[in-house]
């Protein structure tokens, strides 16, 4: 994750909007892997896609999961001009056309895609709370439940703009097979939905507790790489 600087970003008038299909019914369930949350997607076909933007093609979603701090002083991956917010949600996306599988993609370049939207504490998030609703389900690690409808477009922002630039993911392997699109316009969730992610755990039943708190990389240098901007 990087420090993204406004005024490093480059306007890039040939950068796409881009475009959104989830379908809500290849929701399969959330897990708690000791690390995050996810919500993982039956990426078997073409029905969740993403296009556009700097996008050569389309790309599947795989999962989603948020990253996040034990207060609300910090918690996101990424910075805009050094200003953390809480949280930060990650849908990974995967490129079927260049591999036959995700786990093939992870180690592809443009193999993977991953938005980034930035969560800010303000009002109730409607669409958000039913998930909040499924976590106690999920409390310690390696547990699992259903979750059989869910359309993560409710968690974008309506606004368009965003940056882009090349990068990793931001856990092992770290492969530098990421093109990464941060949308500028956070999302805006209350404390309780706060409160519930800090109430999982890291740790697996019958362990001793540790809350799953602070589950973010640190910031990484941006070195030569440019980061490009859909708006002025
Ligand atoms: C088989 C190895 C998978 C490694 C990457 N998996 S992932 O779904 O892309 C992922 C991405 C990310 S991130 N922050 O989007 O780079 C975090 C966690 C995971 C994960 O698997 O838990
Ligand atoms: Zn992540």
């Amino acid at each position: 994750p990087i420090n993204i600087q406004w005024r490093d970003s480059v306007y890039d008038p040939h950068l796409k909007p881009l475009k959104i299909h989830y379908d809500p019914t290849t929701c399969l369930y959330i897990w708690n892997n000791g690390y995050s949350f996810q919500v993982e997607f039956d990426d078997s076909a073409d029905k969740s896609v993403i296009m556009g933007g700097p996008l050569e093609n389309h790309y599947r979603l795989k999962q989603f999961h948020f990253h996040w701090g034990a207060i609300n002083e910090w918690g996101s991956e990424h910075m805009v001009d050094s200003k953390v917010y809480p949280a930060e949600l990650h849908l990974v996306h995967w490129n079927p056309v260049t591999s036959t599988s995700f786990e093939e993609a992870i180690m592809e370049n443009n193999g993977l895609v991953v938005i980034g939207v930035f969560l800010k504490l303000g009002a109730h998030h409607a669409g958000l709370q039913k998930l909040v609703d499924a976590l106690p389900a999920v409390k310690h690690k390696d547990t699992i439940v259903e979750f059989d409808v869910f359309d993560p477009s409710c968690l974008m922002p309506s606004c368009p703009d965003y940056w882009t630039y090349d990068g990793s993911l931001t856990t092992p392997p770290l492969t530098e097979s990421v093109t990464w699109i941060i949308k500028k316009t956070p999302i805006e969730v209350d404390q309780n939905q706060l409160e519930e992610f800090r109430m999982l755990l890291f740790t697996s039943a019958g362990e001793e507790e540790k809350r799953m708190v602070d589950n973010f990389r640190p910031l990484q240098p941006l070195m030569n790489r440019t980061v490009r901007s859909s708006f002025r």
